[in-house]
């Protein structure tokens, strides 16, 4: 039977709660996860500390998790619990103290930073809170500058796809600031669909958005990976935004606490509080 969290204290997992065929294998009981299962990113033990000492902050605490291709996770938690140290990790953004990080067969914690910046710009997508794109850039050649960095030529049938998809055809000359932030996020996310990366990592994607804008870039999200076979990991602070997802990630305090497959921002509003609680 399913169970919310309980009054006053961190919500524990259930069978319901964690999808046995979906997290494996350091989260699930070793031996019941498909073994054959392909993963986009895979965690391994992660540690992450930062300062030394007394001083010593453990951000992540050994972290296991599979995330499978073809699939949107979302990554939740309390402020401080480790969702963003999480996402730069899994991306190969910050190297873990300990542990590995696995994008598909390839190791990145003991990459070099030259190979490890050409492999994110090759086999990954990232979107931001704040689109980051190059003002100066047009739409056109915002989503291309991933290409043009590796000397790459689009593949014009993706490209049209893409921009199709996003309703960019009729602003493909414009500049981002001739474009609302709606807009702006669809660049975002065509920019980060362009390669066909391995994953796409979205941090906050509609923390700048109003709530019906913030709907169509998660239904956008969301097709990325129905329709396009994409692998979206997102953090996010709302319910609403993680029910997009196939799973949640609930992280505390450095370790994941719960994982919910098939969320409902309510089931998910419902384990934050008990989150909340606990860490008061
Ligand atoms: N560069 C750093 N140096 C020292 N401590 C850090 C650093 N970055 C993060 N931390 C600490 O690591 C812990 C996890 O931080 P992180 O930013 O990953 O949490 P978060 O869940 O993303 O928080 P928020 O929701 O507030 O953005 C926090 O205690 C934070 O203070």
């Amino acid at each position: 039977m399913e169970q919310g969290p309980q009054e006053g204290a961190p919500p524990t997992r259930t069978d319901r709660e964690t999808d046995v065929s979906l997290w494996t294998p350091a989260v699930a009981a070793p031996g019941v996860a498909p073994r054959d299962a392909q993963h986009a990113v895979r965690l391994h033990e992660v540690t992450k500390r930062y300062g030394q000492g007394p001083r010593t902050v453990v951000a992540l605490d050994r972290i296991s998790v599979d995330l499978p291709a073809g699939t949107f996770t979302a990554v939740m938690g309390p402020s401080g619990s480790g969702k963003s140290t999480f996402l730069h990790c899994a991306a190969g953004l910050d190297r873990p103290t300990s542990g590995s990080v696995m994008l598909g067969a390839t190791e990145l914690s003991r990459m070099k930073e030259a190979p490890l910046t050409r492999l994110r710009r090759r086999r990954m997508g990232f979107v931001f809170q704040a689109f980051n794109l190059v003002p100066s850039l047009t739409v056109e050649q915002n989503i291309v500058l991933p290409l043009r960095l590796e000397r790459r030529t689009p593949d014009q049938a993706w490209f049209q796809q893409i921009v199709a998809r996003m309703g960019l055809s009729e602003r493909l000359h414009h500049v981002p600031a001739e474009l609302s932030g709606g807009q702006q996020q669809r660049v975002a996310i065509a920019r980060a669909l362009v390669t066909r990366p391995d994953v796409i990592f979205a941090d906050e994607p509609t923390g700048a958005l109003d709530p019906a804008t913030a709907h169509d870039i998660l239904v956008l999200l969301r097709q990325a990976v129905t329709d396009m076979h994409q692998t979206v990991v997102m953090v996010t602070h709302d319910p609403v935004a993680a029910a997009h997802a196939d799973s949640v990630v609930f992280l505390a305090d450095g370790s994941i606490v719960s994982t919910l497959t098939s969320p409902t921002a309510d089931r998910v509003a419902a384990i934050m509080t008990g989150l909340r609680r606990a860490a008061a």
